[in-house]
């Protein structure tokens, strides 16, 4: 029959289909659904392919675009990160931006209230350095103290954390019960050739597969995140206790902190510990972050198998009966008590390690930080060494630390695996082999009378799966706990050394010292400088600096230099200078002119006497030393912050202006704009850098400037200018030098000197002595000048230099330039005089003549 096709589907539902028969209706409704399908597919395919195409395309290339671009040098972000925080109206916190995957993330961070750091004081008492370390008594009590800051707060996000880790705990621990006895059943099934009984069996198996795997993802992941949320809270306190305006990083780098305990082992050297040395970035680094892992990684470490075995202690306890349950625990018993005496001290052995690789750190760091002056005394064979001989200590230790791992492993091993399940084993057999012992043996057992040959087999298969399963997991549970023991030895010796760290800042933050005893030693009549007997008054605020009756003495650092007690340098001075009185301080190398600087800076104590002066920064006192500092960031973000720049209202062109007045104005152009990063203590050259030094004086304008030496790399004539313009700026010089050029900037002049000797520094020389320095010069001139004390009395003479007489001095420094310029050509003439005087005698003359 000639089939006809209709042309509508109406047409098709009307005439033709009605005519047809159900099976071939059928078929050609599929053939016509087909048909629309086939057709309308491909549309769709091929835009769902070209959709899939170009998403990966797109992806791809920001991939690339993240590889290529580092968070910190896409232009976007540059442009964002110009502002490196945003400061709070409420002075104290900050939102600070953080280049995070290509983004900003903001983070706002609150500093530690001072009434915390207060409230802690009395929980952070100075550790003994003879302290045992170990799992002690003593232990306890710091990993509390160091708790109270890793868990600032009970209903904080770590103790969010800790519910959420114990609730997978938990979880997987009830899973692990469920697994056992699924175990258990399948086995029985398979036995008894229950195919469906199996195959249901093996559908649960994998359900559970399921909340397990992912129970064991979220246990590693929270604790991890448990790890870096306890080290986060530990680095902001440290951060804030070390950064402070006290300058504990300061008095922390001098070895004035307390001493962390070592091996008392003899010859060790005395017990000089890395916090006396002053290195505080292992401690900072390393050890906050070894504790946190540790202390996390032991919650979940000894939290679980803890939890392990009360469950599945419980659950075997029903199944092996009493005398297996007594059994069970007498096992427990004797492996704690093996453990116990085959544990070696890993607390101590994990301090010892952290401080030799602090040691390590800090050769490492000192080559990184002097590089250049390492390269030009060609020093890199010595620092090797030194390195060397840093690495071999901490590698011997280690390698220690792994020799005495291998009994302790073996003893662990062998209880742990071995006599486990060998007691498992007889365990598990006492109720089987003796019916009458073991009151019951489960379901399995109960109904033996009336079950067949078969099922009572099947049945204690069952029971044998399932308690064996429970008896290993019981066996891995009790290994982790026995394991866990010498994490918690470990972590004694991790504790000991942030506790360290932590009492170490509380003590240097309270300027708290120990108290050393007179050295025997010491001279009748020779003051003992001890830290813990400073009595100086320090006032801060009033508009003039003054040094009364203040013993310039340096302190000694470190427990060895503590016992020695501080060297004093100058035994009283006597200084008021009142605005507008620029000061000169000039004597011999080591007399202690920086010294004066330090105390003045608070750098170290007013040890008696008074000390007053306006207070530090912007319209007070501002520090610039010898040595000039140069933060990272933007060449902008040397005076200020940007942001702290913003809020003041200072722009780019007063910026520019300054640089202009130390001759610097090429600087942004020549380093790619204000807004370049750069390292640029390695930059700039040494003048240049002290010249930026001077910039940031006249950004701040403070009242007073203590200058250390900061202009010695400069030439006289920049130097000269920018002394100048300070003084316009109304700002008071405090000048630490040794070019005499300087003094016609002041109009006063502190010589320091040996009090026992005459010193002869370059200002005080007679004219027979200088007669080759032309720098002896300006004392060749009569200055007028009213000497306050005999040098030689006191080791230290002021002199108010006569104002009238300011320009004449200039005059005659000129001419002393001008005098130093010509004799500079001596040499040169000599040499041509000896020329021409061979030349008219016939000589011969030497080519390179
Ligand atoms: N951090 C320190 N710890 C202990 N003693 C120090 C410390 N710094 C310096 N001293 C001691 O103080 C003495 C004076 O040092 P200071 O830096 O004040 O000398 P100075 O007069 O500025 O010398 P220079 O002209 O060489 O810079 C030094 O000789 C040194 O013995």
């Amino acid at each position: 029959m000639a089939l006809t096709i209709p042309t509508t589907i109406s047409s098709l539902s009307k005439s033709s289909l009605s005519n047809l028969s159900a099976s071939r209706r059928q078929a050609l409704i599929v053939a016509l659904i087909s048909a629309i399908l086939a057709r309308s597919v491909p549309i769709n395919a091929s835009s769902v392919v070209k959709n899939w195409r170009d998403e990966r395309l797109a992806r791809k290339a920001e991939r690339k675009r993240r590889e290529t671009e580092t968070p910190l040098n896409t232009p976007a972000l540059e442009k964002k990160l110009v502002d490196l925080y945003i400061p709070h109206p409420d002075g104290g916190s900050r939102t600070l931006l953080v280049p995070h995957m290509g983004r900003i993330s903001k983070v706002r961070i609150t500093p530690t209230s001072s009434d915390l750091y207060a409230s802690h004081l009395a929980s952070f008492p100075p550790l003994d350095p003879t302290e045992k370390l170990g799992v002690n008594k003593k232990f306890w009590k710091m990993l509390v103290a160091v708790l109270k800051v890793a868990f600032p707060s009970k209903t904080g996000k770590e103790a969010f954390l800790l519910v959420l880790h114990s609730f997978f705990l938990l979880s997987r621990t009830v899973l692990s019960v469920m697994v056992a006895r699924l175990d258990g059943r399948i086995v029985r099934d398979l036995v008894s050739a229950n195919a469906a009984g199996f195959l249901r069996g093996l559908g649960w198996w994998f359900v559970l597969a399921i909340p397990s795997t992912y129970t064991n993802s979220m246990i590693r992941y929270l604790e991890r995140k448990l790890a870096l949320a306890l080290r986060t809270n530990l680095t902001r306190y440290v951060h804030d206790l070390y950064l402070n305006d006290n300058l504990n990083y300061y008095k922390f780098g001098l070895g004035l902190g307390a001493s962390v305990p070592v091996e008392q082992k003899k010859g060790a050297g005395g017990g000089a510990s890395e916090a006396s040395a002053g290195t505080a970035d292992q401690f900072i680094t390393t050890d906050v972050a070894r504790f946190c892992d540790s202390l996390a990684a032991l919650y979940g470490n000894i939290g679980k198998p803890f939890l392990d075995m009360v469950i599945f202690t419980s659950q075997l306890a029903a199944a092996l009966g009493p005398l297996g349950t007594i059994g069970l625990f007498a096992n427990y018993g004797f492996t704690a008590w093996v453990l116990k005496k085959a544990t070696p001290a890993f607390g101590k052995m994990a301090a010892t390690e952290a401080r030799l690789e602090g040691e390590y750190r800090a050769g490492l760091g000192r080559i990184g930080r002097d590089g250049e002056e390492v390269a030009f005394y060609n020093g890199g064979k010595r620092e090797k060494g030194i390195l060397m001989a840093a690495y071999q200590r901490l590698a011997k230790h280690v390698h220690t630390v792994f020799k005495v791992r291998i009994p302790y492993g073996m003893t662990e091993d062998f209880v742990i695996k071995y006599l486990w399940s060998a007691a498992g084993y007889c365990l598990m057999s006492l109720p089987i082999l003796f019916p009458a012992a073991g009151k019951t043996l489960g379901p399995a057992t109960s109904n033996q009378g009336t079950m067949g040959v078969g099922h009572e087999v099947a049945a204690r298969t069952e029971s044998y799966v399932s308690n064996r399963r429970l008896l290993l997991s019981l066996a891995d549970a009790g290994g982790r706990l026995m394991y866990s023991g010498k994490d918690l030895a470990e972590l004694s010796g991790y504790t000991s050394r942030v506790y360290a760290l932590l009492s170490s800042l509380h003590a240097l933050n309270n300027n708290i010292y120990p108290e050393n005893p007179r050295p025997t030693s010491l001279e009748e009549g020779q003051p003992f400088y001890d830290l813990s007997k400073v009595n100086g008054r320090v006032i801060l605020g009033p508009k003039h600096l003054l040094l009364r009756d203040v013993p310039i003495v340096a302190p000694a650092g470190g427990v060895a230099g503590a016992e020695r007690g501080g060297e004093e340098l100058i035994h009283r001075l006597d200084l008021r200078v009142e605005q507008g009185e620029h000061t000169l301080i000039t004597g011999p190398n080591g007399v202690g002119k920086t010294s004066i600087a330090r105390i003045v800076a608070q750098l170290w104590p007013t040890w008696s006497g008074l000390m007053e002066r306006p207070i530090h920064g912007e319209g007070g006192t501002f520090f610039l030393p010898q040595r000039p500092y140069l933060s990272i960031g933007s060449l902008r973000d040397h005076p200020h912050s940007f942001a702290e720049m913003k809020s003041r209202g200072r722009t780019d062109a007063e910026l520019m202006s300054i640089l202009e007045h130390v001759h610097l104005a090429y600087l942004p152009s020549r380093e790619g704009g204000w807004e370049t990063r750069k390292e640029w203590k390695d930059v700039l050259s040494g003048g240049e850098k002290q010249r930026m030094g001077m910039a940031r004086l006249f950004y701040h304008r403070p009242s007073y400037a203590v200058l250390d030496e900061c202009t010695s790399a400069v030439s006289s004539d920049v130097e000269g200018l920018m002394y100048e313009h300070a003084k316009n700026l109304g700002i008071t010089l405090v000048t630490i030098s040794h070019r005499p050029s300087l003094l016609k900037y002041h109009n006063r002049h502190l010589r320091l000197g040996d009090p026992t000797t005459t010193s002869q520094t370059p200002l005080n020389r007679t004219p027979a002595a200088s007669t080759t320095n032309l720098t002896g010069l300006t004392n060749l001139q009569p200055i007028p000048q009213t000497p306050s004390t005999p040098l030689a009395a006191h080791g230290w003479q002021l002199t108010t230099l006569n104002s009238t007489s300011a320009e004449e001095k200039k005059e005659l420094d000129h001419e002393i330039e001008e005098i130093e310029r010509q004799l500079g050509e001596v040499e040169g003439w000599e040499k041509r005089l000896d020329i021409i005087g061979k030349k008219l005698k016939g000589e011969k003359i030497d080519a390179e003549v």
